[in-house]
């Protein structure tokens, strides 16, 4: 049933009728699960422990039982829990592979009598904690207390630890084996539920069949996250150089916090996102150079001989090499290209957003001698950048009208055009023809409303997706203090956007 690093990957099933249960059943395999939960308690049916018969008979995977009392649809507490009661007797009765019962229930009834009439059916107890963050001290007497019950198997659903609930949870799935986790959950297709992995994703993405104790984690720190693409350019790349890693999506709220908590060896590298670009400085130990002139780090590496966080910034080089090429290359169609100075240089660079990605551009755009103007929606911040980078802030109102001089260029590094707000562009259309180039940080969508406005008029669109797989393939060779396999990371990003 399980992978040879001894975890198993589950699809908990939902469903209300007979007929949904099984064909869920039927899916989940399809998709990869090893073993499903029949969650009893969500069915709408008149007689539990009867349609259980026909969901387990016929089964095509090993099965858990469950019957949560919490999400029972039965009126009443006495209903309740007598159907519970009815489920899980039959289920033993049908040689089920595991029965999971709450642990208020596994206090309540006589357990020694389910130990023993049991042929090898394996009983989880479960226990929900929901009262914010609970001590290590409170969690191993719950521990204690769900052991002695007899349970082959203990399951605590915790916010942030264990099986922990809600997107910040989804690590606790991720890393299961690394910590010898017993299950891991997964969804099925079409139906995601927040912190839990899709079936396919840990299938196809983080193949968690590879992933033991030794396991190297990385991960990517931003809020939000799920738009994030890391993941699923890290990981083949990681099993493609036969590097024991793992890259998981980090929702993180306050970066200071995460890296107090997840402070052991093994956290080895990270990628930061919106919007802890800035706040990330102060986290490391050791600030790169060219970071620290940023005043924006976007990979953090954990030094192996001594733990120290050092940061780094791969945003500038991949953002100013993508317009320089595309730069080049309609010069070498126009007049067969300039070599030596940098084509950004002499241009004006109108840059939108003074975030973390907005500084990697501007101080990348004035060590290429371009003259900078920077709109931000907070003036005070655009004001301040343009100091640094002896340019102009102009207020973000007058940025419909401006109308730069010839061959300027325009770069976008706010969030405005992200997913699920792909239908709005921080510069109409008319706007646009005013530039040579518009340039997008955004890359979900690749083509954002910005870059397909800007390709209508005539004018050169540079895409994120480009910046995107630059910075990764710098933050790759960081990760593993070698080279990256560019061939293999730019079509793993071509085929998969
Ligand atoms: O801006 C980005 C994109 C990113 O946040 C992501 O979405 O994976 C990862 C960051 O390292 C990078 O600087």
């Amino acid at each position: 049933m399980a992978a040879k690093n001894g975890v198993a990957v589950c699809a908990p099933l939902e469903c209300e009728s007979l007929e949904e249960m099984v064909a869920s059943m039927e899916k989940a395999k399809e998709e990869g699960a090893d073993i499903v939960e029949v969650c009893m308690a969500s069915m709408a049916v008149p007689c539990h422990s009867q349609v259980l018969d026909q969901i387990i008979q016929p089964r095509t995977l090993p099965a858990i039982v469950s019957f949560r009392m919490k999400s029972s649809r039965n009126s009443g507490k006495g209903g309740c829990y007598n159907t519970c009661l009815k489920v899980l007797k039959r289920a033993l009765e049908l040689h089920v592979e595991f029965i999971e019962m709450d642990y208020e229930v596994a206090c309540e009834v006589n357990m020694a009598e389910y130990l023993n009439n049991r042929s090898n059916t394996r009983i989880i107890v479960s226990n929900y904690v929901n009262a914010g963050k609970p001590s290590v001290d409170k969690l191993a007497h719950l521990i204690a207390c769900m052991q002695a019950t007899g349970a082959d198997v203990i399951k605590l659903d915790v916010p942030l630890i264990a099986v922990a609930v809600g997107s910040k949870g989804l690590i606790s799935q991720l890393l299961a084996p690394k910590f010898g986790g017993f299950l891991v959950y997964g969804t099925l297709g079409g139906k995601p539920v927040p912190g839990l992995p899709s079936l396919l994703s840990l299938r196809q993405v983080y193949r968690l069949e590879h992933v033991n104790m030794d396991t190297k984690v990385f991960g990517v720190i931003s809020n939000p996250v799920a738009h994030s693409k890391g993941p699923i350019l890290h990981n083949p790349t990681f099993r493609h150089m036969g590097y024991n890693g793992i890259y998981v999506p980090l929702l993180v709220d306050d970066i200071e916090e995460f890296f107090e908590t997840y402070s052991g060896p093994d956290f080895a590298g990270f990628s930061v996102g919106i919007p802890h670009k800035l706040a990330a400085v102060k986290c490391c130990d050791e600030v790169h150079p060219l970071a620290k002139s940023i005043g924006a780090v976007n990979t953090i590496i954990r030094r192996p001989i001594d733990g120290k966080l050092i940061g780094y910034n791969t945003d500038c080089e991949a953002c100013i090499s993508a317009i320089e090429d595309a730069l080049r290359e309609r010069q070498v169609g126009r007049n067969g290209g300039c070599h030596g100075t940098s084509p950004i240089s002499g241009r004006t660079f109108v840059l939108i957003g003074a975030g973390g990605a907005g500084r990697a551009i501007a101080f990348g755009a004035k060590y290429k001698g371009a003259r900078i103007v920077i709109f931000n929606r907070n003036y005070e911040r655009a004001k301040a950048l343009a100091n640094e980078v002896s340019g102009e802030a102009l207020p973000y109102e007058t940025l419909e009208k401006f109308r730069p001089e010839k061959g300027a260029i325009l770069a976008n590094s706010s969030a405005v055009g992200m997913e699920p707000n792909s239908d709005q562009s921080p510069v109409s259309k008319e706007a646009l023809r005013a530039y040579d180039l518009v340039f997008d940080a955004v890359y979900t969508p690749k083509i954002t409303r910005l870059l397909k406005e800007a390709a209508e008029v005539g004018v050169t669109a540079v895409s994120g997706i480009e910046m995107f797989v630059r910075q990764a393939l710098g933050q790759f060779r960081l990760f593993i203090g070698g080279s990256a396999p560019e061939d293999f990371m730019r079509k793993l990003v071509m085929e998969q956007f």
